[in-house]
């Protein structure tokens, strides 16, 4: 069982740690932005965008998966490493393209504060509430982090994981 600290497991390339109070996770692979392609969007007006003559009514997809693996941007973006944003000021509202998970612009997701109050108090809860393990003794660098292409990117292999019930509170 998850102990308040319990290291997995910890080798030269990959690490998980547990925390209920300071959870820290490092795996090999980093996870894909929720929608690898943006939605459609087609230009109003002739431009050029990086040298690249765009005509006006082209068809144009925003490659966000591609734009976070960037290593001209992002020190080994392969790399599952959250603390990367921690003190970082990029604005997910603005004009800060390297990351796009809501899209930018007049047509960029009208509920960014609400996906994101939605994704904390869910992730809060399931730390808070339980104690988690893989089944079957496997350990955390051989869960498959492959993914399958799709609209969102969903994982090729479901992530199966064992919750137990911490609180200390009587269910009747
Ligand atoms: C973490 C959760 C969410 C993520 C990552 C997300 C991401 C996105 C992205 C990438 C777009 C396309 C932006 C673009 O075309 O440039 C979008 C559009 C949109 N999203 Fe979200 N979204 C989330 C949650 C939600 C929720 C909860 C709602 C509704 C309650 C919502 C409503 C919409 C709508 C209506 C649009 C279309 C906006 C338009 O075309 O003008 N999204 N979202």
């Amino acid at each position: 069982m998850v102990d308040t600290m319990m290291t997995i497991m910890q080798s030269g390339e990959a690490e998980f740690k547990f925390d209920r109070r300071d959870v820290k996770v490092v795996l090999l692979a980093a996870p894909p932005p929720p929608s690898p392609l943006l939605p459609p969007h087609e230009s109003i007006e002739d431009c050029i965008v990086d040298g690249f003559d765009i005509p006006k009514g082209s068809r144009l997809y925003v490659n966000a998966w591609a734009i976070g693996r960037d290593p001209k941007t992002w020190s080994e973006p392969e790399k599952f490493m959250p603390e990367r944003f921690v003190d970082s000021n990029i604005d997910l509202h603005r004009h800060d393209f390297q990351l796009l998970p809501f899209g930018s612009g007049r047509r960029s997701c009208p509920a960014l504060q609400l996906g994101l109050t939605i994704m904390r108090l869910v992730i809060a809860q399931l730390v808070h509430c339980f104690d988690w393990e893989l089944p079957n003794g496997m350990m955390p660098n051989h869960i498959d982090m492959t993914e399958k292409f799709d609209l969102v990117t969903p994982r090729a292999q479901h992530l199966m994981a064992i919750p137990t019930y911490r609180l200390n509170v009587h269910l009747t």
